[in-house]
């Protein structure tokens, strides 16, 4: 898709954006306009500051300098505006909610200024759980069900809104083959279908290759930005880990191979 339109207004814009804990720099100088309906990913090795940038856009997490918006006002926390697919966590056992309970509590009861009636809400969540092939489930509680099975209910209960911007934090973890299938090409339709700007973290970019318009590649401090080809290179990765990578194409994959186990998220300017 294009996404440097200039007539369209960016869901999300990060200008001069830098965020560091003590000496840790997480990024620095990061310029980014994320337009509705694009497919951003985000990737980079254990603690490079994926989950942090999608803190940063939900307003939970301050920069430490430059701006960030969401729909053109600066990002606050309880945007009904945002949609987030969080990083699986199971609910406990005895969680006093049904699959469906769940699913409604991402709906707001208000919408165009008329209040949605129980009828309204139940036919959407019955959407919803069809949507994600929960409907088997829907009346069962939620702390009874697999790992896979909460995590779609947690696909549901993000796009019930028709969010402008959807964070996804690795949200394929835990789910077989053919439910990361299944939710990765609803979160795509949710892009293509409905204009949602999504923000999708992930340590494995294959299952989502074909949708992703462009990378953001954070490392060591340091990030890099573009389509696929133009990230998920021998060259850009070797100097954003500082270490010879070698990224290959296998079968419509794409292979990297060297990464170092351990990467500095130290400043380079910081001495440490
Ligand atoms: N509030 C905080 N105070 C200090 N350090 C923090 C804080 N929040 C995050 N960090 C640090 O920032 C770094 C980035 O964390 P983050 O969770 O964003 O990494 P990540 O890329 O999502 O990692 P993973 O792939 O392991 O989930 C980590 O080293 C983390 O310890």
């Amino acid at each position: 898709m294009e996404t440097s339109d200039p007539m369209v207004e960016p869901v999300v814009r990060l200008r001069d954006a830098s965020l560091s804990f003590g000496n840790r720099l997480l990024w620095d100088g990061l310029n980014l306009d994320i337009a509705p309906g694009e497919f951003l990913a985000v990737l980079g090795p254990n603690g490079s500051g994926k989950t942090t940038m999608l803190r940063t856009l939900l307003g939970l997490q301050q920069l430490s300098g430059g701006t960030v918006e969401v729909a053109g006002k600066p990002a606050t926390r309880g945007s009904r505006l945002v949609g987030t697919i969080p990083q699986q966590r199971p609910f406990a056992e005895n969680t006093p909610l049904r699959a469906r309970d769940l699913v409604a509590l991402g709906i707001d009861g208000h919408r165009w200024g008329i209040r949605l009636n129980r009828r309204a809400i139940r036919k959407r969540v019955d959407e919803l759980l069809e949507l994600v092939g929960a409907s088997s489930y829907a009346d069962r509680p939620v702390g009874v069900l697999s790992g896979g099975e909460q995590q779609r209910l947690r696909a549901a209960q993000a796009l019930a809104d028709n969010p402008r911007l959807l964070l996804c934090d690795e949200p394929l973890l835990s789910l077989d083959l053919h439910h990361q299938q299944a939710v990765s090409g609803l979160i795509h339709r949710q892009a293509c279908d409905r204009g949602s700007a999504v923000v999708f973290v992930t340590h494995e970019i294959n299952p989502i290759l074909q949708y992703v318009d462009r990378v953001l590649y954070l490392a060591g401090g340091r990030f890099h930005v573009g389509t696929p080809a133009e990230v998920m290179r021998s060259d850009v990765l070797s100097e954003l880990y500082g270490s010879p990578i070698e990224v290959f194409e296998s079968n419509g994959r794409i292979v990297v191979v060297g990464m170092p186990e351990n990467v500095s998220h130290t400043h380079p300017s910081a001495g440490a």
